[in-house]
């Protein structure tokens, strides 16, 4: 039967080692052990079923997910599930929950800003879900700029308190996870004020619900601030709206590790960076650039698979028709995505090393690698997102009408997807931190301060705004040192370019803002270096298994020269290559997606997801696409009658001409 054969014979074509593919792709055998045996579990737990999801009215959801996180918690302890698998869990139970913003933000920031003292008195709580808590910092007025908060909280030397205040409607909390129904305390950011002076943003606990019966407590206002894009999606989260009216918390909730205020009300300040109040924001960029290559990677499994089975058009020898992978255009769209999928894996792995790093430097007081944390965590957080976003949609359409549906897990995905672009920082805004932090690179470049970290190609600008690429034949594209020539020429020469036109202003602020559409593109053409020389780290490691890393060069070579392709205009109006060479890297793209074609189906399967998690009828693993569509399609509640509710009301005076003749 189409599918099962299909699916079966692509499998039988694979030309590397899946189960070692499989632990290159989790990071290490350990990881994947861990991955799998946890996904199992959860896929086999019918409290975590998906399938009626889209279905439900926002209050069934939302208990509903109410009723897994209870449950996920309870597995969790009886099982005694260690830090790791706990968090397995939850990703596997792949529905956005107030817990996300309790283990995700809440706790990572009182760990970061908390002092010891706070950690301690908070953190055990925390921990055994005690207190549940999420993190408030927008505003219904303010964002993306932080600084633009309203909140207050003034200091009461009388009573040694700060007093949390919303002083008009835009300083109302608004979006916070987890705020709107469940948390019982939320580290609420707002300005601190001592003797009428505004020392600036700050992070504070605050209690907002009683842990007897859940009521707010005195002064607070707070409520879910409605539905969002798509059926099911985001709408399983309860994002809240919170005001305050001159609400008491006791001086030691204000999260110490930055600055502390006395007894007396002095403001002393830590030697760590003020940014540190910043802290969260970049941890959670790095947890979201490694979700990237999840959400991604799945959408990406759901479209090969359902392409490998999918037939269309001109009729074979054998009178059957062709598989739709195997037309070029299709491969020209899903294939550069697998490859991303990829890419944004070996990214992800090494941003958590870099974000483990600085933290490990910040213990030990060593704050000079903080700037290029922030950059490089902002810069392929919007990087990444955006094009996972797109990525999704492609996705969608690469499965044709039946992407469509709901049962194919595409629409459900995108939608829960795409507000990673603007959450933790919208995209744009991020990628101007980035541009900023070069321009400011650039301009330190001969004055004896040598670049660091992903900068460090800066360091050769002479070479580089020089250099000419050396393709002559389209093998030569495969090089890895000829690939990272001339990602690291053009990034050098629009962030050079950018910089000289920057000077031509007067006012530096007013130039940034002219030219900020320019600066966002030399922002994009860095983080794209960054993740193509990551990919080509990655494959100067010892890799095992027959054929992985030569499928891993392919992917690599793939990503880079689309990307090439894409931003052709930035390539050769920066004349980093000429018109013959950007031809030459297409010509060597095509043979590329010759070399993976055979490959699709096995490098998909190496992400090791359980139809659970995929939760796509055109995705399964065995390919039994046509008969599970059509049981799926009997399964909607409207099929429950044959007659539909609401056919004698509506539909019979039309067709009985009552209502014609009532208007005659
Ligand atoms: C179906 C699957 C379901 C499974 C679900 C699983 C989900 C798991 C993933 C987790 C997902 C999370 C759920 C969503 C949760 C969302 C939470 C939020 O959105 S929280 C709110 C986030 N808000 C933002 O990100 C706001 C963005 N704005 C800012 O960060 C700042 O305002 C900024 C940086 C834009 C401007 O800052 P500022 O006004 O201070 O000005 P400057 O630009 O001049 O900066 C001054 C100085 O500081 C440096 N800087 C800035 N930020 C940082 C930082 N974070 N760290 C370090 N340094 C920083 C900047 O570079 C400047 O330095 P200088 O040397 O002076 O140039
Ligand atoms: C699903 C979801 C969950 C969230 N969860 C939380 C949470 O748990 N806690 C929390 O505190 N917040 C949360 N947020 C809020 C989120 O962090 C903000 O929405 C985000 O930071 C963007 O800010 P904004 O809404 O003010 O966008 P705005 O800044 O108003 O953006 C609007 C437009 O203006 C543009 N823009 C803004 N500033 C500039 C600039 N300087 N230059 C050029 N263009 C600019 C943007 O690019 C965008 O196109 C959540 C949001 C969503 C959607």
């Amino acid at each position: 039967m189409a599918g099962f054969d299909d699916l079966a014979s692509e499998r039988s074509k694979a030309q590397f080692d899946v189960e070692e593919m499989k632990v290159i792709w989790a990071g290490s055998r350990h990881t994947l052990e861990v991955s799998d045996r946890i996904s199992r579990l959860v896929a086999n737990d019918p409290v975590f079923r998906k399938d009626t999801r889209t279905m439900l009215s926002r209050k069934d959801l939302f208990k509903n997910t109410l009723r897994k996180a209870a449950h996920a918690w309870k597995r969790i302890i009886e099982l005694r599930l260690s830090e790791e698998e706990a968090a397995e869990l939850r990703f596997y139970v792949d529905e956005p929950a107030f817990m996300d913003l309790h283990w995700g933000m809440f706790i990572p920031t009182i760990k970061g800003q908390g002092t010891e003292e706070q950690q301690q008195k908070w953190l055990p709580l925390a921990y055994k879900m005690k207190i549940i808590g999420c993190y408030a910092q927008t505003e219904l007025g303010h964002g993306s700029n932080v600084q633009g908060l309203e909140t207050t909280a003034t200091f009461d030397p009388q009573t040694d308190e700060f007093i949390i205040h919303s002083p008009t409607l835009t300083s109302s909390k608004w979006w916070p996870g987890g705020l709107g129904k469940v948390s019982t305390h939320a580290v609420v950011y707002g300005r601190l004020i001592i003797d009428s002076k505004d020392y600036g943003v700050n992070g504070f606990i605050v209690q907002l619900r009683s842990l007897d019966d859940h009521l707010p407590l005195p002064g607070i206002t707070i409520g879910d601030i409605g539905m969002k894009f798509g059926s099911g999606a985001y709408n399983t989260m309860d994002n809240g709206v919170l005001r305050f009216d001159h609400v008491r918390i006791p001086r030691d909730q204000m999260l110490m590790r930055v600055s502390q205020v006395t007894r007396e009300g002095k403001l002393v300040q830590s030697n760590v960076p003020w940014q540190l109040v910043y802290g969260t924001m970049v941890y959670v960029r790095q947890k979201i650039v490694s979700d990237a290559s999840c959400a991604l990677s799945r959408a990406v499994c759901i479209a090969t698979r359902y392409s490998a089975v999918r037939r269309q058009f001109g009729l074979q020898s054998n009178g059957i028709e062709t598989q739709v992978i195997d037309y070029k255009t299709q491969q020209s769209r899903l294939f550069p995505l697998l490859a991303s999928a990829y890419a944004f894996r070996f990214v992800g792995e090494w941003l958590k090393w870099l974000y483990m790093d600085v933290n490990q430097r910040l213990q030990a007081s060593d704050f000079s690698t903080l700037p290029e944390a922030h950059a490089c965590t902002a810069g392929l957080k919007s990087l990444t997102t955006s094009a996972t976003a797109d990525g999704i949609e492609e996705c969608r359409k690469l499965c044709g009408g039946h992407g469509y549906l709901c049962s194919s897990g595409l629409p459900e995905l995108f939608a829960v997807y795409i507000p990673a672009c603007t959450y933790e920082g919208d995209n744009i805004v991020l990628l101007l931190q980035v541009a900023r932090f070069l321009i400011k690179t650039v301009s330190q470049l001969g004055s004896g301060k040598e670049p660091v970290g992903t900068t460090v190609y800066m360091g050769r600008v002479e070479q580089l705004m020089q250099c000419h690429c050396a393709v002559q034949k389209a093998e030569d594209w495969l090089k890895p040192s000829v690939i990272l020539e001339a990602f690291e020429a053009r990034s050098m020469r629009m962030s050079v370019a950018s910089a000289q036109n920057l000077a031509k202003f007067d006012n530096q602020e007013e130039g940034f803002l002219e030219l900020s559409a320019d600066l966002v593109q030399a922002a994009v053409a860095h983080c794209q270096l960054i993740v193509v020389s990551k990919f080509i780290e990655k494959l100067q490691q010892d890799i095992p298994g027959k054929g992985v890393k030569g499928q891993l060069e392919a992917l690599c070579n793939i990503y880079a020269l689309f990307i090439l392709h894409k931003h052709l205009g930035d390539f050769l109006s920066t004349g980093c290559i000429t018109p013959k060479q950007a031809s030459l890297a297409n010509a060597q793209l095509r043979s590329l997606y010759s070399q993976v074609r055979p490959n699709a189906i096995a490098l998909v399967d190496a992400f090791n997801y359980t139809d659970h998690y995929l939760s796509s009828v055109l995705g399964r693993y065995d390919g039994n696409v046509y008969p599970k569509l059509y049981e799926e399609a009997w399964k909607d509640p409207l099929n429950d009658s044959v007659v539909p509710d609401g056919y004698q009301e509506y539909i019979q005076p039309i067709l009985k001409q009552q209502l014609r003749n009532a208007r005659l």
